[in-house]
């Protein structure tokens, strides 16, 4: 097994920089570059030299043993000063070494995956969490990385692994007077399983929004002040506006932090009959884009546009209110009137979709789930119908369990390995 190391921390200045060094020759290359080897987990300051003995850095060194380090193998970190050239020097002097060789994207969180100190979803919360960019991403990551979903899983397999046992007496009772029937409580752990299957499915959908954003699209006739209105939630001139009927055509798309959801708010092109072959490509666009969001903001002067379908949490309001009073909700990105009882809708809106988020936050966690939960239905019907020997149910609840070891990695997953490594950089 080779040593590895890479820069963990981000690259550029900063005040600290940490290289991690991990494999069965760390300690050596703590010992090459210090002169001596800290003990486990005493943070200790120590001058670092190379080959010629000139001093790199005076740094902070950490040493791991086997076991009770994030890969699990013996491994060290030097925190020196976020200086480029520093850490240049640390990693130039580090590939000087025998034995020693620049790690390659994710390959530290792969060891870890090999040598069990993570599953394979709290490899894919790791990820997250270091993509997380609001709150709630941040804690629906860090609940995947602290193996809710690894625990789950145990729980789901524990009871199918007993209804297998259930059921395999049974087999071997055949030619005889069965003792007990098994039936009533196979169904029931069968029954379980797949109620908390289809609960963790449902609620995918929201905590792949949580993932991947919410979107909310600002819609209406030209010229009501849509862009107008994004610019002054984005604070920045995001859109063109003007006060000709028809400026904008394309999409666009500002992301957001609202409440510590992440939020995609698209302006989109007035709808109108048109002529003009350009804006109708447009308007087609807003509308597609506009029944596709999670929320729609209608900007009117009156009518409801035709086309976009409106659903109950949507918003429609009137238009550059500042210009005429009136008791009817009205929204102006000219004064910022109406701009923020509009963000508390949206949050509050989104917040109670994103609390039905689950354990299910890849679509590879909602596929195994689906999987699992037809096979096991699959096992009810046989049971309940008697129409299939129940040597077939055992089999259905035997590849329900190996749908859900895979999803934990428990069994050989070289293809999704692949996969969910290549969204990790350098020194993960
Ligand atoms: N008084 C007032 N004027 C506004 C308001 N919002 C926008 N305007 C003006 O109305 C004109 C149209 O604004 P836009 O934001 O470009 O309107 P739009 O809905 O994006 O129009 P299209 O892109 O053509 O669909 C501009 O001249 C704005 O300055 C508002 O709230 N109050
Ligand atoms: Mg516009």
């Amino acid at each position: 097994m080779d040593t590895i190391y890479a820069l963990a921390t981000a690259q550029g200045k900063a005040g600290v920089a940490v290289v991690r060094v991990s494999g069965p020759h760390a300690l050596d290359a703590v010992k090459t570059l210090c002169g001596r080897v800290p003990d486990p987990r005493r943070a200790t300051l120590c001058d670092l030299r190379d080959a010629d003995g000139g001093l790199i850095d005076s740094a902070l060194i950490l040493t791991f043993s086997e076991g009770a380090s994030f890969t699990g193998e013996i491994s060290a970190e030097f925190q020196v000063h976020g200086s480029r050239a520093t850490v240049a020097a640390l990693l130039h002097a580090l590939s000087q070494l025998p034995h020693l060789r620049l790690a390659e994207p994710g390959e530290f969180t792969r060891r870890a995956l090999e040598n069990g100190q993570l599953d394979l979803t709290e490899v894919e919360g790791l990820a997250d969490l270091i993509d997380a960019e609001t709150e709630a991403q941040r804690k629906q990551a860090l609940r995947v990385l602290s193996g809710a979903l690894g625990r789950k899983t145990e729980s789901w397999r524990h009871d199918l692994i007993r209804a297998m046992a259930l059921l395999e007496v049974t087999i071997d009772f055949a030619d005889e007077e069965v003792p007990v029937d098994v039936t009533p409580e196979v169904t029931q752990l069968l029954r379980r399983v797949t109620a908390s299957l289809s609960q963790e499915i449902s609620g995918f959908q929201a905590a792949e929004r949580i993932r991947d954003g919410f979107e909310v699209a600002i819609v209406g006739p030209p010229n009501i002040g849509k862009s107008t209105l994004l610019n002054t939630l984005a604070g920045r001139d995001a859109a063109i506006t003007s006060d000709i009927a028809g400026t904008t055509r394309d999409v666009i798309e500002v992301r957001m932090d609202v409440g510590g959801l992440p939020v995609t708010f698209l302006d989109t092109a007035g709808l109108r009959e048109t002529e003009d072959v350009v804006e109708g490509l447009g308007i087609e666009r807003a509308v597609a884009r506009a029944n596709l969001a999670d929320l729609r903001i209608v900007l009117t002067d009156g009518a409801v546009p035709v086309g976009v379908t409106i659903t109950q949490d949507d918003l429609i309001l009137r238009g550059k209110s500042d210009l005429a009073a009136s008791t009817r909700p009205g929204i102006s990105g000219k004064t910022g009137e109406g701009v923020t009882d509009l963000l508390s809708h949206v949050q509050e809106c989104l917040q109670g979709r994103a609390s039905t988020a689950g354990l299910a936050v890849q679509e590879r966690h909602r596929q195994a789930m689906t999987h699992a939960r037809t096979v096991l239905e699959s096992a009810l019907n046989a049971l309940e119908m008697g129409d299939r020997p129940t040597e077939l149910a055992v089999e259905d609840i035997r590849l329900a369990v190996a749908t859900l070891d895979a999803l934990v990695g428990r069994i050989d997953v070289e293809n999704v390995l692949d996969e969910i490594f290549s969204s990790f950089c350098l020194g993960k």
